[in-house]
């Protein structure tokens, strides 16, 4: 490496650290927005050995921010691309791509020991936890980060020293009523799932029959006369589908197909929930939309308070509407513009909101494009922000809806971000966010563990970045807590008796086993015993954990990896790991005072995002099974000290009863 090259790195870093990088292993996972701009900051700080791990392939809509790819590049791996471009910026890093998910069981806990370090660029929560087990399990030390618009977070994580990803739960996605979404919408992001989601797979997506959502609506309780009146209305779209799929009627004068569509879901089924009249006691009814009326301009309808007639009767003619772009067709409104200017004055094409007429022009002409895809050999057509077609349809149904329910309109730009979950990715938050993460990984690397730091970019011009010093691991966290050690097997050869009294030196204890949430054995339950790990679908990459049923140990946790290449064929099948895992003793709390024994209590996962309910557990449990097949998820005794036995069931929906005059909360079916 030339000195001009590296004089600036090796004065910052000084010469221990600096000379350490060349050898350095990293593992990055993810080359999106963070990843390339990482994967640049750590070649030219001299990082030596990088494997940069991504399972997708470059689209247009990333090149505003992800500066190794080009317009060429668009529909190839983002791995190698990346991997090619960085090599150019320092001519003695070794790259190594790989196109594939983090999850795949090659990348098991033996491979992330081959690194030094990892470095998460992520965009989901189902592969940071997977990738937190794994260094949990494999001791490499993890800096994970994210972004969403102008926040951003840097924490780094390793086992024992500070706290996992997992140690604190996180909030769960949002999720609506079946009943919000498919009758009684009352803001605009009701309408735009109903579009995104039921109506765009109903018309374009497989044949099935939504009968399993409304039989699960049913069963938590929704209203059972709207769930018959949904099943009816999901029977009639039969008849759409088909005229879609034919040449003739999608594509004829105006599009006979979208008309039927229109007339079906715009008109009809609202004529039909009207017909309910207990629904419309304590909410204002919606107004049927009639096509032929708003296509000539005779359409009359409540406009809403956002639209400036608050309530008043309003003809639509399309000149009429205060923010609308007149009578121009939607195509014009939207794509073309030859010249580069636009129709209207007030701000980007995209930022309209369309008037009731352009609206239902949009629905009709995407939906006539849409047919057309059906009709060249596409089976189905899903919901992607970057599918112009789809983004019309869903920006065209989902106002024509909301004009039904009388909710504000939004402009295709809007729904673009709402339909699609998007917070705007910002270029300059992830070149901070990278600066800190390689900032913490130097800190890792120097082990200065004292030095590493939560750091937060906040909204706060004052002080942009806030740094918080690392916290513990939570001692219920039922990922980091767990003792982690490696069986090397072939699993066709091993079975589950011969693992579980191998780990535990022949030590006789009662334990129960469990792959995830399944539960292999228990001290009363041993059928799976002579069963080998393959016929178990337990195999490499997976976990097998081991619960003291007793509460006085810790879980050991045991990852299946292969046998060595060399590893004679006629020896044992499987090699214990040397030491065997100690588990630490728990160190249970002092029991409760007589008579009135204070109340454990435990947060439990639930259902509802804004529902913040708490589940009180009290000592000895009530025994529950419950069968699945030849393995079964059985809850049992489970002491409050085994936490990661308590989480599984938990992630189940299912509440410990732990003492046997407790009784159920409402709604909770018991199960004995
Ligand atoms: N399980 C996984 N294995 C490997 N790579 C993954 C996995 N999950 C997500 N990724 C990658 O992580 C990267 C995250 O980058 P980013 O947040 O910029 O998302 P993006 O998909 O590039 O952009 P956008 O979502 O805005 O279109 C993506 O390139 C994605 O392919
Ligand atoms: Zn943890």
């Amino acid at each position: 490496m030339s000195r001009h090259r590296t004089s600036h790195a090796l004065a910052i870093l000084g010469p221990e650290l600096h000379n350490k990088l060349p050898e350095t292993k990293v593992l990055l996972v993810g080359a999106g927005g963070i990843g390339c701009e990482l994967l640049k900051n750590i070649v030219l700080t001299g990082f030596g050995h990088i494997t940069l791990l991504d399972l997708d392939t470059i689209d247009l809509s990333n090149l505003n921010r992800q500066f190794l790819f080009r317009k060429k590049d668009v529909k190839q791996s983002k791995a190698m691309i990346a991997a090619q471009t960085a090599a150019g910026f320092n001519p003695n890093v070794h790259i190594h791509p790989i196109h594939a998910n983090i999850k795949e069981p090659q990348f098991d806990v033996r491979w992330f020991q081959g690194f030094d370090i990892v470095l998460n660029a992520l965009d989901n929560l189902d592969a940071r936890r997977h990738v937190n087990r794994m260094c949990m399990a494999a001791g490499v030390p993890l800096v994970e980060s994210g972004t969403a618009g102008y926040l951003g977070q840097v924490q780094p994580l390793l086992k024992n020293r500070t706290e996992c990803f997992d140690c604190l739960p996180k909030p769960t996605p949002k999720t609506f009523p079946v009943c919000t979404i498919r009758s009684t919408p009352s803001q605009a992001i009701h309408c735009i799932v109903w579009s995104k989601s039921y109506l765009l797979s109903q018309l374009f997506g497989e044949d099935e029959d939504s009968s399993g959502e409304l039989d699960d609506a049913e069963k938590q309780g929704e209203n059972a006369q709207e769930i018959a009146t949904l099943r009816k209305e999901a029977q009639a779209f039969k008849a759409v589908r088909s005229a879609l799929r034919s040449p003739q009627s999608s594509t004829s004068n105006g599009g006979d197909a979208a008309r039927m569509a229109f007339r079906k879901v715009f008109n009809a089924d609202i004529r039909n929930l009207l017909s309910m009249s207990d629904m419309w006691r304590s909410r204002a009814p919606p107004t049927p939309l009639d096509f032929d009326a708003i296509m000539d301009g005779t359409f009359s309808h409540k406009k809403t308070p956002a639209n400036g007639v608050n309530g008043k009767e309003h003809a639509v003619n399309g000149k009429g509407n205060a923010h609308a772009s007149g009578s121009k067709v939607a195509e014009e409104l939207l794509h073309s513009s030859p010249n580069g200017d636009a129709p209207n004055t007030k701000g980007l094409k995209d930022q309209q909101v369309l008037s009731l007429k352009d609206n239902l022009e949009l629905f009709t002409s995407s939906i006539n494009r849409l047919a057309t895809r059906l009709q060249a050999g596409e089976d189905t057509i899903s919901f992607d922000k970057d599918d112009d077609d789809t983004l019309d349809f869903v920006t065209a149904a989902s106002n024509l809806r909301s004009v039904a329910y009388g909710i504000e309109e939004k402009t295709r730009w809007e729904v673009k971000e709402m339909a699609g979950n998007i917070i705007p990715a910002i270029a300059t938050t992830n070149a901070i966010v990278l600066g800190l993460i390689v900032l913490q990984a130097l800190h890792f690397l120097r082990k200065s563990y004292k030095r590493l730091k939560n750091v937060h970019i906040q909204l706060k011009p004052s002080v942009p970045l806030s740094s918080i010093s690392l916290s513990p691991p939570n001692s219920l966290c039922g990922i980091c807590r767990d003792t982690y050690t490696i069986l090397a097997c072939d699993p066709e050869r091993t079975t589950l008796g011969e693992v579980v009294s191998g780990i535990l030196g022949g030590v006789e204890r009662d334990v129960s086993i469990y792959e995830d949430k399944r539960v292999l054995s228990d001290p009363d339950w041993d059928d799976n015993n002579e069963r080998t790990l393959a016929s178990l679908n337990v195999t490499k990459g997976k976990f097998l954990t081991i619960v003291d049923e007793d509460g006085e140990l810790g879980t050991i946790a045991v990852a299946l990896c292969e046998l060595p290449p060399n590893h004679p064929i006629d020896s044992l099948p499987c090699i214990l790991p040397s030491p065997l895992p100690s588990p630490p003793r728990i160190v249970k709390p002092p029991p409760p005072a007589p008579p009135t024994p204070p109340r454990q209590t435990l947060k439990r996962r639930v259902p509802h995002d804004d529902d913040d309910e708490i589940t009180e557990i009290e000592p000895n449990a009530k025994r529950v099974k419950i069968s699945n097949g030849n393995t079964k998820i059985r809850p049992a005794e489970t002491p409050l000290s085994s936490p990661s036995k308590r989480r599984k069931l938990e992630e189940d929906g299912l509440v410990l009863m732990e003492s046997a005059t407790d009784k159920p909360d409402d709604g909770v079916i018991e199960i004995d």
